[in-house]
C-alpha cells in the first residue's frame, strides 16, 4: 500500500531528485502519511529529507501534534524543525491569517537551510472540498481551477505529490502500518464550512457527483484558465505598453476583446500597477470597463484609470501614494528604485504632485496624462524638488522599475 503513495512521489519528482527536500507536517494523517513515504523514497534516492512543523500558538492540542512528529522523525531518523508564529492580532480571518504566516515561516526556513523543494500533503479530497466551497462563492474558472502540484511562491518550489490520492488510502496505510497521527478536533465541528461541505460530499456522492469528479472537473478548468491568461498575454502584447511605469492599451482594440480576456487584462494590469498581493473584486472591476469605454475615469485598487487621445492609461492613483515616503536607494511604493547622484539621508522620495508639476515646463510633451505624472515619484529635500525623473527635471536622476517593464508582461503566464 505504501508503493502508490511513492510512486505519486516518484512522478511528481522527476528523474533528478534533489540532495536536499523539506516536507511540512502539521501531524494531521494526509502529512503523515506523506512524511514516512518521503522517508522511504528519500532514502531510496540519497536526499537529505528535513521536516517542518509551524506551531501557530491556537490550539491547546498543538504541542501533543509537535511531540507526535518529533517522535516519528526520530523513528525514521529525520530532523525535525519547529517554528512558532505569535502574529495573530485577533483581526480578520484566522484560519487565512495562519495558513498566510505558516507559508511565509515555512520559505523563511527552508531558504535559511538552503533547501529549495518543500512537499505539502493536499489529497484529491482537499481540491473536491475547495471546489466545492468556490462554487458557493460564485467562483469562475481561476476559483475553480485544480491546485497545482509544483508551483513557486515566495522563492520556494512547493509540491503536493498526493492531490490526486484519495485521503482514506492515507489513513488506510497508515493504519496498517500502525502508523499513528493526530486528528485535528475542528475537523468533527460543523460549525467549519470544511466539515460541513465533507458531509455534503457523502450525499452529493450519490448523484455521481464525487471528489473524484471535481477533480476532474477542477483539472478542465485549469486547462481553461491556462488558454484564458495565453490570450490574455497576446492581447496585452499586441495592445499595451509600459510607459514610465504607466500602462498604455489601445481603446479601439481593448473594446473589441472578448469580455472575459478585456476583465483578466484590466484585472492584471490593476494589480501589477498597485502590487496588492490580492485582485480587485470583480463588480469594481466590471464599472472600470464600462467607464473606459465610454471615455470615462475610474478609480479602484490605489490605481486611477483614464481615458486620452485614444489610450487607455491605468497608473497610482495620487491619493493612494501621497504619504508613502523613502530614502533615496530604498524602493518607493515597493516598485521604484531612485539613483542619482547624491543619497544624503535628508534627501526624500514622494510623489511629485500637481503643484510641482504644474511649474516644470515641457510635460506636456511627455505624452503622459497630468495625473499620471502628479503620482509619479521624485526627489525632495524638505519642501524643494530635487529630481522628478518622469519629466526630466535633473536629468542625472533615473527611476528604475523593479524587474523592468517585461515583468508586467511576463507576469501573466507565471500561474
Ligand atoms: N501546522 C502546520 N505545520 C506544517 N505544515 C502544515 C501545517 N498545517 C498544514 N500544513 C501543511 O499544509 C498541508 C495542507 O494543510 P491544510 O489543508 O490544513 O491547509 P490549509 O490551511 O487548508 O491551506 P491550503 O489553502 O494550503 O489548503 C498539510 O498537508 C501540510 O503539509
Amino acid at each position: 500500500m505504501l508503493a502508490p503513495l511513492i510512486a505519486a512521489i516518484e512522478a511528481q519528482m522527476g528523474a533528478a531528485p534533489p540532495a536536499k527536500m523539506g516536507v511540512a507536517v502539521s501531524g494531521g494523517g494526509d502529512s503523515v502519511a506523506l512524511m514516512v513515504a518521503l522517508a522511504h523514497y528519500c532514502s531510496d534516492n540519497g536526499v537529505e529529507l528535513h521536516v517542518i512543523t509551524v506551531d501557530h500558538g491556537l490550539r491547546d492540542g498543538a504541542k501533543e501534534e509537535i511531540a507526535l512528529v518529533t517522535d516519528l522523525c526520530s523513528r525514521w531518523n529525520l530532523a525535525h524543525h519547529v517554528e512558532y508564529w505569535t502574529g495573530w492580532d485577533g483581526e480578520g480571518n484566522m484560519q487565512a491569517s495562519a495558513r498566510d504566516a505558516r507559508y511565509e515561516l515555512i520559505a523563511d526556513w527552508a531558504y535559511a537551510h538552503r533547501i529549495g523543494i518543500v512537499a505539502l500533503g493536499h489529497t484529491a479530497d482537499d481540491q473536491a472540498e475547495t471546489f466545492l466551497m468556490r462554487l458557493a462563492r460564485g467562483a469562475g474558472v481561476d476559483g475553480l481551477s485544480a491546485m497545482a502540484a509544483r508551483r513557486i511562491r515566495h522563492g520556494i518550489t512547493w509540491v503536493r505529490p498526493f492531490l490526486a490520492i484519495e485521503r482514506s488510502a492515507l489513513r488506510n496505510y497508515l493504519r496498517a502500518a500502525q502508523i499513528a497521527w493526530c486528528e485535528d478536533p475542528s475537523n468533527q465541528s460543523r460549525q467549519f464550512e470544511r466539515v460541513r461541505v465533507r458531509d455534503a460530499l457523502t450525499i452529493l456522492g450519490t448523484l455521481g457527483i464525487t471528489a473524484e469528479t471535481l477533480v476532474e472537473v477542477a483539472d478542465h478548468m485549469a486547462r481553461s484558465r491556462e488558454a484564458l491568461d495565453w490570450q490574455t498575454f497576446l492581447a496585452a502584447q499586441d495592445m499595451a505598453q509600459v510607459v514610465h511605469g504607466v500602462i498604455a492599451i489601445d481603446l479601439a482594440k481593448f473594446r473589441l476583446l472578448p469580455q472575459e480576456i478585456a476583465r483578466r487584462l484590466m484585472v492584471h494590469t490593476l494589480t501589477w500597477t498597485s502590487q496588492h498581493i490580492y485582485p480587485p473584486r470583480r463588480d469594481p472591476v466590471a464599472r472600470a470597463i464600462a467607464a473606459v469605454r465610454t471615455g470615462q475615469t475610474a478609480t479602484l485598487n490605489g490605481c486611477q484609470v483614464s481615458v486620452e487621445n485614444g489610450m487607455i492609461w491605468v497608473f497610482r492613483e495620487l491619493n493612494a501614494v501621497k504619504d508613502m515616503v523613502c530614502e533615496v536607494g530604498d524602493m518607493w511604493d515597493d516598485r521604484w528604485l531612485i539613483t542619482g547622484p547624491e543619497d544624503d539621508p535628508d534627501l526624500e522620495v514622494r510623489p511629485l504632485g500637481y503643484e510641482a508639476l504644474a511649474d516644470i515646463d515641457g510635460w506636456r510633451e511627455i505624452g503622459l496624462p497630468r495625473a499620471a505624472l502628479a503620482a509619479s515619484p521624485a526627489v525632495w529635500y524638505n519642501d524643494v524638488l530635487v529630481a522628478a525623473p518622469f519629466v526630466g527635471f535633473d536629468d542625472e536622476w533615473s527611476a528604475e522599475l523593479d524587474g523592468g517593464k517585461d515583468a508586467f508582461f511576463a507576469a501573466l503566464l507565471s500561474h
